[in-house]
């Protein structure tokens, strides 16, 4: 898919904005704090309602205005799309998809697909567990709707077994009802556990085929899935197992006050040959595995949905080394792509046949070029 117009009102830095976008490469062009990472969070944006920088829209919304407002018209395999997002200061977001409104963020899922990489997932491979959860987190809501609601679910779950494990520290006659909880928790994860298994299999396939590229077959990238209480065959096993586990840790849980296992402990092994590169990985090494994530990533988008996802490229160019920086951009081929540099030099390797420059300045954007 790919993105013809945008249209920003009162969104961060940006008063008014209307551009038309290349189908290609679009390069934002500027020096710091100009705006072009904004123009990269809007679209972001139009794909979860989400930002991938803040949870609150009082930021988002321009400074001293109450309402800010976001718009693409863009066009898929199957037709046209159009989102709109309203925000609205102390308000629940609108958003409309082709012309349909609703409060709910979620009906904005399944429309537009984004892939972001940023330098935040450089560090992807050495951070803890959470930035992977996240990234699997974020990544399978991307593809399946379904995913984030189960995940929404779960987490809510969760909240409500550790208010009890602390009410329970206080006062033992509440230990009656954990059983409840550990049971709906126990259902809620095993149906996680099992979509993240899936989706980390096929992710490491075709990483694997990516990253093996990348090190021209010197290097074998696999990723496993590293769960806190092991797999079972099925849903049912997993389910009855899941709440042997949870009795086994009552006490600890009650004495902690939270829930020590379930998927909200997982973690995503990475090893390169064998060996676990987020421990033992040169910075080089991280930096490949992350890059074949991201580019695995767009294929499994592909694969899922029949779409290539639009890609964000923000300020990640000038991170990357030559030779990775080539590998990416040979790899991007039918993907439209939007690229935030300081440095237009820093995109020297960038042979696009078919780009628009623009240079952002203090919120003015002005086309450049266009081959
Ligand atoms: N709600 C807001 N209202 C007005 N201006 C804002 C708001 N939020 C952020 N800004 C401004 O937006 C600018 C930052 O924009 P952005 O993050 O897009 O920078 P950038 O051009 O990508 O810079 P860098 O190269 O440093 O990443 C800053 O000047 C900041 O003050």
């Amino acid at each position: 898919m790919y993105i013809k117009n945008l249209k920003l009102i009162n969104f961060r830095n940006y008063h008014q904005l209307e551009l038309s976008l290349h189908p290609k490469v679009n390069i934002f062009v500027g020096d710091n704090a100009q705006g072009k990472t904004n123009i990269l969070e809007a679209i972001y944006m139009t794909a979860s309602g989400k930002s991938f920088r803040t949870i609150k829209d009082r930021e988002i919304i321009k400074m001293d205005k109450q309402q800010g407002y976001i718009k693409i018209e863009g066009e898929k395999r199957y037709g046209k799309v159009t989102v709109e997002i309203k925000l609205e200061e102390e308000k629940k977001k609108q958003v409309k998809v082709n012309g349909l409104t609703s409060t709910k963020r979620t009906e904005l899922l399944g429309n537009v697909y984004v892939v972001i990489f940023s330098p935040e997932d450089l560090k992807l491979v050495k951070e803890g567990p959470a930035e992977r959860r996240r990234f699997i987190d974020q990544e399978l809501s991307n593809i399946k709707p379904k995913y984030f609601h189960h995940l929404h679910q779960y987490h809510k779950v969760l909240m409500q077994r550790n208010n009890l494990l602390k009410k329970i520290y206080q006062n033992k006659k509440y230990m009656d009802t954990l059983d409840i909880w550990d049971e709906k928790l126990a259902e809620l994860g095993a149906r996680l556990m099992f979509e993240r298994l899936s989706f980390i299999n096929r992710l490491s396939m075709l990483s694997k085929l990516v990253h093996r590229k990348i090190t021209d077959n010197r290097e074998t990238l696999e990723l496993r899935y590293q769960s806190s209480i092991p797999m079972k065959k099925n849903d049912e096993e997993m389910k009855a197992f899941f709440i042997e586990k949870l009795k086994e840790s009552q006490e600890k849980d009650v004495n902690r006050g939270s829930t020590t296992l379930g998927p909200h402990r997982d973690d995503l092994g990475l090893y390169v040959n064998g060996i676990d590169i987020r421990v033992f990985g040169s910075q080089g090494q991280q930096r490949t595995t992350a890059l074949a994530l991201k580019l695995a990533e767009i294929e499994l988008v592909k694969g899922e949905t029949g779409e290539y996802p639009i890609l964000l490229l923000d300020d990640v160019m000038s991170e990357l080394d030559q030779k990775r920086q080539q590998f990416l951009i040979k790899s991007l081929r039918d993907i439209q792509t939007f690229v935030t540099t300081t440095e237009l030099n820093s995109l020297e390797t960038m042979e696009f046949s078919d780009k628009s420059i623009f240079y952002v300045e203090n919120a003015n954007v002005k086309y450049y070029a266009k081959d």
